[in-house]
């Protein structure tokens, strides 16, 4: 191959006149065919999960959708569309807020799994953690002393194991860490990332995959906000001011 064509050569789609191709799969043999979440696994890596493994995978993207007005990613968005900007600006501005303290904890909380595992004690990993830093990513939320859907995600899991779709050593360690530093709670970065863990995603993908999931709860924010028809809308209302500090 030249270097021209190999300058993007992919493994993901192969597009040519009347060809389009995913992951190796003719797109008329996936449309109406496979569920969105399946799509997802297809495209990151490269073959068509089971259909527990799918379900697992759909459940921790449902989970992560929303969570209101009060998450900074879904205010932003709602924000930037009273400014005038497209929906697909909107959406940017809330999944670029999405990061190490909100939303993409994840990526760290899987890195912070596969370090207590292959050390074999959770608890000399959680202290060699604490002493660098004392939030545990996966940990900790603004007002959930249980994130509700902490209990779901996890008795999906729970139940797998029972099954042996997934091993359950992401989870068993989550665990471990949820009981040494209790009552800080595990919040739905940390639920997700031991789903995402337990099917064997790698740890960036675990933030990605929160983007993918939270957008959907950010696109219904901005659409509902842009129907309301206010225009340059601040984070607070005109009449508090905030402290002048000078
Ligand atoms: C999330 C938050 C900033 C909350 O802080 P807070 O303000 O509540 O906690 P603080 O007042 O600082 O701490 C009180 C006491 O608990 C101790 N403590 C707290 N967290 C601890 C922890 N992780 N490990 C050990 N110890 C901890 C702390 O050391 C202190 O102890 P002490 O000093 O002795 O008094 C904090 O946990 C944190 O950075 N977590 C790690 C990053 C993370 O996982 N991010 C994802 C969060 S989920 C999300 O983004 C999605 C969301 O749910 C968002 C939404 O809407 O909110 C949605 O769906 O959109």
């Amino acid at each position: 191959m030249s270097e021209a064509a190999d300058w993007w050569g992919t493994a993901v789609s192969r597009i040519e006149p009347d060809v389009i191709e995913l992951r190796g799969r003719p797109v008329q043999e996936l449309i109406g065919q496979v569920g969105f979440a399946q799509m997802i696994w297809l495209m990151l890596r490269g073959d068509l999960p089971d259909p527990r493994r799918a379900a697992l995978l759909e459940a921790a993207l449902v989970s992560s959708v929303d969570h209101g007005p009060h998450a900074p990613s879904i205010a932003v968005a709602r924000m930037a569309i009273t400014c005038g900007v497209g929906l697909n600006n909107a959406v940017a501005t809330g999944v670029n807020l999405l990061g190490d303290v909100h939303g993409g904890a994840g990526e760290q909380c899987v890195a912070l799994l596969e370090e207590a595992r292959a050390c074999g004690d959770t608890a000399a990993t959680v202290a060699r953690r604490r002493a660098r830093d004392k939030y545990l990513p996966g940990f900790g939320h603004r007002f959930h002393t249980r994130d509700p859907r902490r209990d779901p995600l996890l008795g999906l899991v729970e139940r797998a194991v029972a099954d042996g779709v997934v091993a359950g050593e992401h989870l068993r360690v989550a665990k471990e860490v949820e009981e040494l530093i209790s009552p800080v709670p595990m919040n739905i970065d940390g639920a997700t990332a031991v789903v995402y863990a337990e099917l064997g995603f790698p740890a960036p993908l675990a933030r990605g995959l929160f983007v993918l999931g939270r957008s959907v709860g950010i696109l219904a924010h901005a659409w509902e906000e842009a129907g309301q028809g206010r225009r340059n809308k601040g984070p607070l209302p005109p009449s508090i001011r905030p402290t002048y500090l000078g």
